[in-house]
This record gives C-alpha cells, sequence and structure tokens, in this order.
C-alpha cells in the first residue's frame, strides 16, 4: 500500500521504543492506527489534540484507543508527518509538553530535545561552578556554528557553553543527541575540530536550511538514525512485530557511512566491545548482497571465529535480510569453511586443534634431547610461533626463518636438536591421518590457486572478529577475495579481545587497508561504569590495531550509565557458594518481571571443569541452569541461567554477567602460567588472561557481578 496524495510519514526510534513497551492487545491498536493514520491524515475523523502547555505548538495527540494516545507532529506546512511517542492518555501528554522538535540549523538534521531535562541540567552545570566568573569554560573558543554542525541543537548551546569538567561533559552526554555527543566528546578528549569532522565525516554545512522542511531535513544523514521513514508495509510490520532491536533499522551515522558505500579495497574497522561492529558487519553483507553482487550466482561469505557466533550472527542476518538475499550470503566460521572446502574436494584429513594432539606431542617430545632442557611447553609454543607462521617444511626453512618476538634464543646446533621433535610430531599426525588447521587452511589456498578463484562463487568476504584470525586465516581470505578489488574485504575486530590467536599484521597477508580503516567509539551495550572496569583491566598493555600499529580504548565510551560492577570475596567455597545462590535467586526474579526472562542471566567461568565445579555445588539448590552450546543458537525461551566459558561467551550478550572463582590461581591461570617456558610467553599468557577478563566482563548489559574465594585475581587489584 502506497501512501495517497505524496503524503509522507517517518517514525522514530523512540515511537517504537514507548510502542515496545504496551500490553500486547495495545500494540494491536496501534498498528491499526498507523495504517489507518497513514491512509489520510488528514481525514476529518482524526482529531488532532492540542496539548496545552507544549512548547512545540505542532505537537498533537491522537487517540488510540479510549485510554492511549500517539503523539504526532503535524506539520504547518508540507505534508511531513511525524509519528513520535505512544503511551497512556496522561503521560502521552506529559511527554509531549517537555519536547520540542526542530530542524538543526548547521547539520540539517531533525532533533527532538527534551527542553525540561536540558534547562534542568544546565542549571546543575551552572550551580555546581562555585565562582561561575572564574572558571574559564572548556568550550569558550569554539564557534556556534561548528558545535551546531557537530550536531549540536541550538536550544542546547548555552548547556553545552557552561561545561569546565569532564564531570560535567559526562553529565550533559546522555541528554545530546547522538550525533552530538560523539563530536563533544572527541573534543573535550582534545581532538582538533577539524580531525573530529573528518573522522566523524561531518558534512560541510549548508546555507538556507529551511527550519520547515521536514522532508528534507528527513533525508540527512543524522536524521535516518532516528527515523525511519515508512516506505515499504513489510518492513514496517515487522518492525512492529519484532522485539526491539534498534540497530535493525537506526544505525548510527558512523556506522552507516561504513556500510552503504563503495570502497576501493579492504576496510579494517576498529571499535571496542560493543560498539557495534557486528552490527555493521551484518548490515554491509546486506547491503553487498543486494546492491553489488550483480549476477545470480555471486555469493558472498560472512565468516568469523567461533561456530556458536557464526549461528548466532546468521539468525540476527535472517531478521534484516529477505530469504532471497539470505540465499547469497554464505555465513560460516571459518574452519567449517575449510573442513567442507577440503571435503568437496575429497581430503578427508580430519582436522585437529590444540588439546586433541596431546597424545602425539607427548610421544614426539620423547625424543627431545635431554640437554636442551626444554620443556614440552616450549616445543608446542616454538611449533606455533615459528614454524607454523613460517611455514616450515624442512629442517632448512626452519633454521632460516625468523624468530621475532621470542623470548628464548636459539643457536642452530639447538634448532637441529628440536627440530628432531618437530620431524616426529609431523609424521604422527600424518600417520594418524590429522591435519593442524593452520595446515588445512594452506591447503585450501593450494587447491585455490591451482584450480584457479573461479572455482569459488564468492565476489567479498566480511570477516567478523578478526583479531582471533591467524596469518593462515588472513591469507586463506585473501585468496578466497582474490587479488584486491573494490569492495572485496570488510573486517572488524578488536585486538583488546584477542583470546586465541597471535598478533598478526594484515598488510604481510596482501591485506592492504591503507586509507581505508575506521573506528566505532559508541558503546551500545554495557554501562559506562563496566566499560571503565573492563577497560582498567587492560591498563598499560601494548595493544595492536591488527595491521602492526597500535590501538588504544582512550576515546571509546558507552552511552547508558548504571550499576558499577561488584566485586566479593569469601573465605571458602562453600561461602561463595550459598551467596551465588543468593544471587542467582534474585537474579532469576528480577528476570521473570516484564519482559525479561532468567535467560538473560549469564555465569562465567575461566575453565570448563570450574564450571563444572560450580554447576555440581549450585546443582544441589533449585537454580536451572543451561550450558552455552557450540553449535546451537542460544534460545531466549529456554528457561535457566545461562553458564559457559570465557572463551565460549565471545561476541554474545546478556543482561547480567556473574563471574565466580575469580581466585588468584584462576585468573592468570596458575597451571597456564607455570607452563610458559620463558619470561616473553609468560607476559604474553597474562595479556591473554586480561583480555579473556575484558570479554567476559564486556558482555553485560546491565551489571558485572564478581565473586572468589581465598585471594582473588591480582587482576582487580585497585578495583
Ligand atoms: N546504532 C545502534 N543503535 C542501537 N543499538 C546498537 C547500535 N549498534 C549496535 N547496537 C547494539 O549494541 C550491541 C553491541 O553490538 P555488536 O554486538 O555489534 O557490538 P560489537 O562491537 O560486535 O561487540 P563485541 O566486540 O563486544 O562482540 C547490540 O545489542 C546491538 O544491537
Amino acid at each position: 500500500m502506497n501512501l495517497d496524495h505524496g503524503i509522507r510519514l517517518a517514525i522514530a526510534d523512540d515511537f517504537f521504543s514507548s510502542h515496545n513497551q504496551l500490553p500486547r492487545k495495545i500494540q494491536n491498536k496501534v498498528s491499526e492506527f498507523i495504517n489507518r493514520f497513514r491512509q489520510s491524515p488528514t481525514r476529518s475523523g482524526l482529531n488532532y489534540e492540542s496539548i496545552k502547555g507544549s512548547r512545540d505548538k505542532r505537537l498533537k495527540s491522537v487517540r488510540v484507543d479510549l485510554d492511549y494516545r500517539a503523539i504526532v507532529l503535524k506539520p504547518e506546512t508540507g505534508n511531513t508527518y511525524l509519528l513520535l511517542w505512544v503511551d497512556q492518555h496522561d503521560d502521552a501528554y506529559q511527554w509531549a509538553r517537555r519536547k520540542v522538535c526542530q530542524i538543526n540549523q548547521v547539520s540539517g538534521s531533525v532533533q527532538i530535545i527534551d527542553v525540561e531535562q536540558v534547562e534542568a541540567t544546565t542549571e546543575k552545570l551552572k550551580q555546581s561552578h562555585q565562582q561561575p566568573e572564574a572558571q574559564p569554560k572548556r568550550f569558550d573558543a569554539i564557534a556556534d556554528r561548528d558545535l551546531m554542525r557537530l550536531g549540536v541543537p541550538e536550544i542546547l548551546l548555552p548547556a553545552v557553553r557552561e561545561i569546565v569538567s569532564d564531570r560535567d561533559v559526562e553529565e550533559l552526554l546522555p541528554h545530546l543527541p547522538k550525533e552530538a555527543s560523539d563530536g563533544i566528546f572527541m573534543l573535550a578528549a582534545g581532538y582538533p575540530l577539524p580531525d573530529i569532522f573528518q573522522q566523524l565525516e561531518r558534512p560541510e554545512p549548508k546555507d538556507n536550511i529551511d527550519p520547515d522542511n521536514l522532508e528534507a531535513a528527513l533525508d540527512n544523514e543524522d536524521s535516518r538514525s532516528r527515523f525511519m521513514v515508512v516506505t515499504d508495509d513489510t518492513e514496517l510490520e515487522e518492525m512492529l512485530a519484532a522485539p526491539l532491536e534498534k540497530w535493525r533499522v537506526f544505525l548510527h551515522p558512523t556506522q552507516r557511512k561504513l556500510v552503504e558505500r563503495d570502497w576501493n579495497g579492504a576496510v579494517r574497522v576498529l571499535g571496542g566491545a560493543g560498539t557495534g561492529k557486528t552490527v555493521v558487519a551484518m548490515h554491509r553483507a546486506k547491503w553487498l548482497a543486494e546492491n553489488r553482487l550483480t549476477k545470480t550466482s555471486d555469493r558472498l561469505l560472512f565468516t568469523t571465529f567461533t561456530r556458536n557466533l557464526a549461528i548466532d550472527i546468521e539468525n540476527n542476518l535472517k531478521t534484516i535480510c529477505t530469504p532471497e538475499v539470505m540465499k547469497r550470503i554464505r555465513v560460516i566460521n571459518l574452519d567449517s569453511w575449510v573442513t567442507s572446502f577440503l571435503k568437496e574436494e575429497g581430503i578427508e584429513n580430519r582436522i585437529v586443534y590444540n588439546n586433541e594432539t596431546d597424545d602425539l606431542w607427548q610421544q614426539a617430545y620423547t625424543l627431545a634431547p635431554p640437554e636442551l632442557g626444554f620443556p614440552l611447553s616450549f616445543y608446542r609454543e616454538e611449533w606455533q610461533e615459528v614454524l607454523q607462521q613460517n611455514r616450515c617444511q624442512t629442517l632448512r626453512d626452519y633454521l632460516g626463518s625468523r624468530r621475532i618476538g621470542r623470548g628464548t634464543r636459539l643457536s642452530r646446533q639447538q634448532r637441529q636438536g628440536i627440530w628432531l621433535v618437530f620431524e616426529e610430531y609431523r609424521n604422527l599426525l600424518r600417520e594418524a591421518g590429522y591435519r593442524e588447521a593452520n595446515d588445512a587452511m594452506y591447503d585450501a589456498i593450494s587447491i585455490i590457486r591451482a584450480k584457479g578463484r573461479e572455482i569459488l562463487p564468492y565476489k567479498a568476504v566480511i570477516v567478523d572478529e578478526a583479531q582471533d584470525m591467524s596469518k593462515g586465516a588472513f591469507e586463506l581470505i585473501r585468496a578466497i577475495a582474490g587479488p584486491p578489488t573494490a569492495n572485496d574485504i570488510f573486517l572488524v575486530g578488536d585486538a583488546h579481545q584477542r583470546i586465541y590467536g597471535q598478533t598478526v599484521i594484515l598488510s604481510h597477508c596482501h591485506i592492504d587497508i591503507r586509507g581505508r580503516s575506521k573506528k566505532l567509539r559508541l558503546n551500545y551495550r554495557t554501562t559506562d561504569e563496566t566499560r571503565k572496569w573492563a577497560t582498567a583491566v587492560l591498563e598499560n598493555l601494548a595493544i595492536d590495531d591488527l595491521d602492526g600499529g597500535v590501538d588504544s580504548l582512550q576515546d571509546y565510551r558507552s552511552i547508558m550509565h548504571g550499576d558499577a560492577p561488584i566485586v566479593k570475596g569469601f573465605k571458602t567455597f562453600e561461602q561463595e557458594i550459598s551467596y551465588l545462590q543468593e544471587l542467582l535467586t534474585t537474579l532469576q526474579n528480577q528476570g521473570n518481571t516484564g519482559d525479561r526472562n532468567s535467560s538473560r542471566v549469564c555465569m562465567v567461568f575461566r575453565t570448563q571443569s570450574l564450571m563444572e565445579q560450580y554447576e555440581s555445588a549450585l546443582g544441589n539448590y533449585p537454580i536451572k541452569m543451561q550450558r552455552i552450546k557450540r553449535n546451537q543458537p542460544d534460545n531466549l525461551l529456554d528457561e535457566g541461567i545461562r553458564i559457559g566459558t570465557m572463551h565460549r561467551v565471545k561476541g554474545l550478550q546478556f543482561d547480567w554477567i556473574v563471574l565466580p572463582g575469580l581466585n588468584d590461581d584462576i585468573l592468570p591461570l596458575k597451571t597456564g602460567l607455570n607452563d610458559c617456558p620463558d619470561d616473553v610467553s609468560k607476559d604474553r599468557f597474562i595479556t591473554a588472561e586480561r583480555c579473556l577478563l575484558h570479554v567476559a566482563a564486556t558482555r553485560a548489559k546491565q551489571q558485572v557481578l564478581i565473586s572468589y574465594y581465598g585471594k582473588p585475581s591480582p587482576f582487580m587489584e585497585k578495583k
């Protein structure tokens, strides 16, 4: 159904939020109301009630049923209507009285501003500065026009001008439109204005913006991040029916700019946990599949590191793509892709991972020359980091290979001695019909090179969790994507969350991202309190940017505030268990109110055996627990608190994260640390352990609850 007489209807993201809070019966009435409204917003039966005391006279209330009202912006001129909010009568009026809707005269976007909130915050800021005249204001040197170009609404300029301290910035940010809060945050962090305009891709301001031309203003990038212009009935119905996931429609402008455009080659997107990297990658897949896969046989490969994440992504993609588009996108973790590709090519080797070859290593180690005195862990590390990285097949390769970053120096003679173990290990692998994952990747590369890339249907590859991909993985991705071309590779990742792989330099894998490297800074998942805590766990660590440079979380922040993480220590395991029992019962009950359910709680452990230990101790209590599965998506309808290891929760999110057993011998894991052959290896191990805690904590939307018994993990000092 198309709208008649050229009328345009746009629905605000706030409308969807308010709609989501309504009882199901009323939601159905709202859908009927929208249909009627869309057909003819000017028909006589539709009573636009003025709102007494409103600050924006164009905001009107329209009846949904006896009790409920929608708040609509009825234009004085033009044919564009905005649906802004829906609620019970009094609450809807209350909402509308506080708001004004304006077109920003510099950035050109449509902005809805809570004037009461703005006034209260400005006043609070003024009050907090004891000698208002004496204190220089933070943004005195910045022109109004520049602030507005960042997205600050004119009406909010006095509040921004009051800012003196970082605390003031934090106070004000939640009340700014998203695009403005990005800019103000960077300004406060000391970035020069031109850099901010460039990084946030703020367009040159236009002259003569018509303050009443809503139609033009809705085409603006920032407006698009908060309004859905209704063009398609099905899309609207889906939006109203689905549980609210705003990102489906309302990408932030900084996200959208990465998605909807051609890139002249490989792109790397960095961003701290929860900044929407996966969301961006999914929208990129959709956009490419819809707009750039021209031939019917063209396909796109969307790959990630773990299998359960790939399943999760595929399910989410299905909610934003039609079945037709989905046919063009293959979502699979890279190891599984390799296995199935090799199988199709008639290679039946079993691909084995780290601990599956423990026995073979033990056997090979019996050949280690005793005079060298290296532990088995040294051989395994050397194999992984030197032999596999450099593709050493012969002793000659090994003798000639560089051992960058290794902690123990080796003479030529020592290398010859060590080689005996490697040679034996390789023989044992061959005899067992095993292939290590890295070797399997290079097997796949060789086949693609020999047969020609035409055997693959992929025109583009999208990679999530790129920080955990190995050198072999990236070389394979390059081989799958073919010689560098426009839109070929799109990588998203964050080395602060590296928990599997080693540092890799993309340019060494023929992936050139120069000039096509972007960063997301706004965390949509965790509260700022959790973000700060999880970031402090990584303090003073040098973290790479996947291409030989350094990345930092300095300008990364959250849009939400909430309770800070809580750490509880106990003398004994039993005491911790009884605390957990009480805590989980409370969370479970909390979880059962409103639209939540208990599957929103996840208990996360450092190791599988620790998980089993707690699971069995808590099994005496009536707490239903469900392990997160490797091969299955989480079904939110299944009751029970989720439990999993820190590795398993990578890429996922829950309302509450409970982290039990963070004792000093668990994090860093003592057994792992003792296995490290030298100090360099120990340092690397500790960094990875810190990253694990960072990953686990940043899965929480509401709060992180940590406990331990005996001595706490040293990573929580100062917390
Ligand atoms: N523009 C947006 N508006 C609202 N919510 C968003 C937006 N972008 C992302 N989100 C939400 O933020 C959360 C985190 O997104 P996502 O999982 O893509 O982040 P990520 O950077 O991949 O996280 P991680 O690296 O921690 O796995 C999700 O709940 C997602 O729906």
